[in-house]
């Protein structure tokens, strides 16, 4: 999956790190250090646009729709469109509403990144509680080494716990320190259900987990419908959930760790625009590039799952990022840390059959 995407001088040359380069974030290079730096232009104009797709299709039912683009035939909400070259590919446009954005929203960054469930954050400090609040208070995450007394040591611990800014930890030497905030704008992904283990590229059944919360486990099973044989229902056992700042990308791969393909990944985006880049079954086929938006949903089942895909680019920019409505849902005034948030990242939770 996501390690996968070793960099090397093959991988470099292939027309989907070339995509990738073509839409990924740069700098203009500014002589005058004083001027704001300016991400470089990008031209747009190949990038399917299925918000634009889905608007003049319910203006006007007989549209016609773009080259290869198709409406699906089903019993959904929604208009489901599919691409007639990837067969198991199906795009949502808006399919989730401003108040299930902004719940899932919340719940990314409030209750999935507590443990049992894991952080990219758990290899070095490990199991994080509460980080969402601890940025909220201003905290400080310290690791206390415990000053070692003759007989004690075996009893030597690293370990890390929460601190005011101006609170002196205990009788204890404290050795580093890192900001919440700067943690929570670090946190890169964290799984739901089943446990993933990057090292070993496979789910750790063994590792201690929650059940996918029940709420998410009903949205995703009705977003998968459109993509799941008749009269079966999909059964969510594991989710990652990707957050994404500024710049951040997710390089091209492959999810072939679920023992069933022909069950869909069903894939929600939340916050500001993307990019999502769909390959084929090689690096060397040219990708198809997509706009993905707060609420938009993305499945990819059978065929589909054997194709390279990934995210050269998020907006964060007012005018690109397109969260103006859901920016206004977020007014209370418990709001605010997520406003702040979500106005400059987004997050993506994927969620998977397993077995
Ligand atoms: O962020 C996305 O929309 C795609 C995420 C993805 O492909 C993955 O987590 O496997
Ligand atoms: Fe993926």
């Amino acid at each position: 999956m996501y390690g996968s995407d070793g960099v090397n001088e093959d991988s470099e040359r292939t027309a989907f790190r070339k995509t990738e380069k073509k839409y990924k974030l740069y700098y203009d290079n500014n002589k005058s250090s004083k001027k704001k730096k300016k991400p470089r232009p990008v031209d747009l104009s190949e990038v399917i646009d299925f918000k634009s797709v889905s608007e003049s299709f319910t203006r006007n039912n007989d549209v016609h729709l773009p080259i290869g683009v198709s409406k699906l035939e089903c019993q959904f909400a929604r208009p489901v469109f599919s691409l007639d070259k990837c067969p198991g590919f199906y795009f949502i446009p808006e399919a989730l509403s401003i108040e299930e954005q902004y719940r899932w929203i919340k719940e990314s960054l409030v209750s999935f990144p507590e443990p049992p469930n894991r952080t990219n954050h758990n290899a070095v400090h490990g199991a994080i509680h509460d980080l969402f609040n601890a940025a909220k208070d201003r905290k400080v995450l310290v690791e206390e080494e415990k000053i070692i007394l003759p007989g004690e040591e075996d009893a030597h611990t690293h370990k890390w716990e929460w601190a005011t800014c101006d609170e002196p930890s205990g009788n204890t030497n404290t050795s580093k320190s890192i900001s919440a905030s700067v943690l929570l704008r670090k946190l890169r992904w964290s799984t739901l259900g089943l446990q993933f283990d990057w090292s070993k590229r496979s789910y750790n059944v063994s590792l201690p987990h929650n059940k996918i919360p029940d709420a998410l486990c009903e949205v995703a099973k009705k977003m998968a419908s459109p993509a799941m044989p008749v009269g079966e229902e999909f059964q969510p056992e594991a989710a990652i959930v990707n957050y994404f700042a500024s710049g951040d990308m997710l390089g091209g791969h492959l999810d072939d760790m679920e023992a069933d393909w022909s069950k869909p990944i069903v894939s929600m985006s939340l916050g500001c625009k993307a990019i999502f880049l769909l390959g084929g079954k090689s690096r060397n086929d040219e990708p198809l590039a997509m706009f993905l938006r707060s609420g938009d949903i993305v499945l990819m089942a059978g065929e589909a799952r054997e194709r390279f895909h990934g995210i050269p680019r998020i907006f964060t920019d007012t005018e690109n990022a397109e969260i103006d409505c859901l920016e206004k849902h977020f007014s209370g005034e418990d709001d605010t840390c997520y406003l702040e948030y979500i106005k400059t990242s987004r997050i993506n939770i994927n969620i998977r059959q397993v077995y």
